[in-house]
């Protein structure tokens, strides 16, 4: 990370601590409600710039017998991370991620992640996550991530007519 970052601001608008963080898109495969096999992950403004939520590891989303997928925890971290620009305004999308899996995660429990705005430097953002199973001094995982600001409407032009839900997007229909 660069040492010199620009001060980090809250938007005025964004969720509070302990408040559920706006939705961008109901059909994403991390928190879309709607997403046929997504994660569901349901976000949580948490304290400073960082966002909250817990992920119960189900059995569709073993890797080895019995532990999740690390696929799955790098989405789940993708998705809690990429949440995090939203405490300071601007959407964003991933450059970077780096995941470090620390400790098997079982089928069966449940995910607690934390994702945090480390700093900002122009366009990028960075980030960190940690996931735990119930005990925060003993992290499971850590990633660390880069996000990068865009104009969404400018971003998707090309592509928002593969969307699942290309007709609401189009019409500017909030996601909420
Ligand atoms: C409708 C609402 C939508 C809201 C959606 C948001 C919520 C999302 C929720 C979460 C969903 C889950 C998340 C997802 O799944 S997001 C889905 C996965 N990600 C993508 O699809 C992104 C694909 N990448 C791009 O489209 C372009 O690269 C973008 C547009 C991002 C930048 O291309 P652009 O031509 O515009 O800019 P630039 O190339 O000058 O780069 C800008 C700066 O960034 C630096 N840089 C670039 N790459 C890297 C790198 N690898 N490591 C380190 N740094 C990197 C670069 O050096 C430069 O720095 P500087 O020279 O300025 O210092």
């Amino acid at each position: 990370m660069p040492e010199e970052l620009d001060e980090l601001v809250r938007h005025p608008k964004t969720s509070r601590p302990g408040e559920p963080m706006r939705p961008h898109n109901m059909v994403c495969f991390g928190c879309g409600e709607q997403s046929p096999r997504g994660l569901h992950l349901e976000m949580f403004a948490g304290e400073g710039f960082s966002v909250v939520a817990e992920m119960p590891v189900e059995h569709w989303m073993e890797g080895g017998p019995g532990v999740i997928h690390g696929g799955i925890l790098s989405s789940a971290f993708d998705d809690v991370m990429g949440m995090t620009p939203r405490l300071i305004g601007p959407a964003a999308v991933t450059v970077h991620l780096q995941v470090d899996f620390m400790r098997p995660i079982p089928v069966g429990e449940t995910l607690h992640l934390r994702a945090e705005i480390l700093g900002k430097q122009g366009r990028k953002i960075y980030t960190e996550g940690v996931a735990h199973l119930g005990d925060p001094t003993t992290p499971v995982a850590r990633a660390h991530g880069i996000f990068v600001t865009i104009d969404a409407r400018k971003h998707f032009a090309e592509h928002v007519e593969r969307s699942a839900r290309a007709d609401e997007f189009k019409a500017g229909k909030p996601q909420v």
